[in-house]
């Protein structure tokens, strides 16, 4: 039966500075590279091999799954790269730092811009520090200005159903390297969640997470590779 392997990017700089990061492209920390070969040697160790990897435009994930493919002796597998699997876009939070954030705007407002479903946070205001238009990465596609786990559902979700499902369906293992609020999106599908307890949901960075499937896609077992 098809297996889904979804990890979070181990620990980048931003998630040590406690920074919102979104699209911004930011590098693993040490110990974020050190999660992600702990990734790699878990699945190794449990015998959960991937055959077909994605990932998102942005270092943390590619370098994520480069590390863990490594550790697994999977380095080889094909491998495809979209910004479909980006980090939810911040907006105008791109780049601040979460708690002075909430001590200028107060918790709520910020559970607000971090967890509700369909309340994106301020928009960037183009030509800033943070704008991308110029970033080749990304030349023909409209970047958002800013998104809420809704819009990133509403390009995550399409790109599972039409790329990454057939991999599934044709029996390979397939490993997502991506980022907490696009593997939000997908773990909100696959598992059911409501819109309500989306926001309860935090994703810890360089877990294995197992999705059990069955041929028709629907998930039968969700699991921390770590507790198995
Ligand atoms: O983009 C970010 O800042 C993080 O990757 C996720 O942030 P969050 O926990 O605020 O959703």
């Amino acid at each position: 039966m098809p297996r889904l392997i979804l990890v979070r990017h181990g620990q980048s700089q931003w998630n040590l500075e406690n920074r919102f990061t979104g699209w911004w492209d930011v590098n693993l920390t040490a110990q974020g590279e050190a999660e992600a070969r702990a990734a790699g040697a878990l699945l190794a160790a449990k015998g959960v091999l991937p055959t077909v990897a994605f990932t998102s435009l942005q270092t943390r994930a590619i370098k994520t799954l480069h590390l863990a493919l490594e550790a697994a002796g999977r380095l080889w597998i094909p491998e495809t790269k979209d910004w479909r699997l980006n980090e939810r876009h911040y907006g105008g939070l791109t780049g601040l730092d979460k708690a002075e954030t909430a001590a200028k705007h107060g918790d709520d407002q910020v559970k607000i811009w971090r967890r509700s479903f369909d309340i994106p946070p301020p928009v960037l205001e183009p030509g800033g520090a943070f704008d991308l238009a110029a970033d080749p990465r990304y030349a023909g596609i409209a970047i958002p200005s800013t998104e809420s786990l809704k819009d990133t559902i509403a390009r995550v979700l399409p790109y599972y159903e039409g790329v990454i499902a057939p991999q599934l369906r044709a029996g390979e293992t397939v490993i997502v390297a991506a980022h907490g609020n696009s593997l939000r999106a997908l773990v909100k599908h696959l598992s059911g969640i409501s819109d309500a307890d989306i926001t309860g949901l935090e994703i810890p960075t360089g877990q294995p997470i197992v999705y059990e499937l069955d041929a028709a896609l629907a998930a039968t077992e969700r699991y921390y590779l770590s507790e198995r």
